[in-house]
């Protein structure tokens, strides 16, 4: 059997004892419309989305950021994990990308908790942060990974000790260590990751996956003042 085999075989497996047989019909949904309206298919896995939520449940969030929307299949794993007055914010660039994730929350019965709001996150996330809003507890990553560095610098502007920064992607099949790969987002990652690793308000950690997403991983960041 291959790896790739290997690793997908190994999700399908957790995939069936911990999320259960049940497809959950809301995300099922999500993935499915994604998919149809031509969305790349690069949501969060099943498995990565329940971590996700129980993240966010851990940290008792009442308030989650999220920098990427896509089809929203990651925002409703995260919105479950609020409470019924707690919120959620996704930032999407693609109009297109928003307006399929807006239904798909909206069938997830989360349109109250959660607002899409459209157009680059640098562009969003100032206006954002002139609204003074309480601190987010959780700041979930996902857009373009060559911003990453600024979306750290705006997610430590919106979070106050206590919160978790998660950043998605953080391996790309180990390019992130390959000191030849210039790729912006892949420079973009480093750089966010040195962030994670030496600025003085953050406690960082980082973990390689394989599975359904291939070779990849996340990091993790609790601000601590
Ligand atoms: C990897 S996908 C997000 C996946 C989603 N978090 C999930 O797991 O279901 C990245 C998304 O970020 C969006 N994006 C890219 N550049 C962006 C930017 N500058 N501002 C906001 N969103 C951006 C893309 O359009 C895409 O929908």
């Amino acid at each position: 059997m291959s790896e790739a085999r290997l690793w997908n075989a190994v999700d399908d497996y957790f995939t069936g004892r911990l999320l259960g047989d049940d497809p959950d019909e809301a995300l099922t949904a999500a993935l499915r419309e994604s998919d149809a309206v031509g969305l790349p298919p690069i949501a969060v896995s099943p498995l990565q989305g329940k971590l996700l939520h129980l993240l966010a449940r851990v940290q008792g969030a009442r308030r989650v950021l999220e920098i990427g929307t896509l089809g929203g299949y990651s925002t409703i794993w995260l919105g479950r994990a609020l409470p019924a007055d707690g919120r959620l914010i996704t930032l999407e660039y693609d109009p297109g990308h928003a307006e399929v994730a807006v239904r798909n929350i909206a069938r997830a019965g989360l349109a109250e908790r959660v607002e899409v709001r459209v157009g680059p996150a640098l562009e969003s996330l100032p206006r954002l942060a002139d609204e003074q809003p309480p601190p987010f507890d959780l700041v979930f990553i996902d857009a373009d990974k060559a911003n990453n560095p600024h979306y750290v610098e705006w997610a430590l502007r919106l979070t106050a000790a206590g919160s978790l920064i998660v950043l998605d992607n953080v391996v790309r099949g180990g390019r992130v260590a390959d000191p030849d790969n210039t790729d912006p987002d892949v420079v973009g990652t480093r750089a966010a990751l040195d962030m994670f690793g030496t600025h003085p308000r953050l406690d960082a950690t980082a973990v390689q996956t394989v599975g359904v997403k291939g070779h990849d991983g996340f990091a993790l960041a609790r601000v601590v003042s």
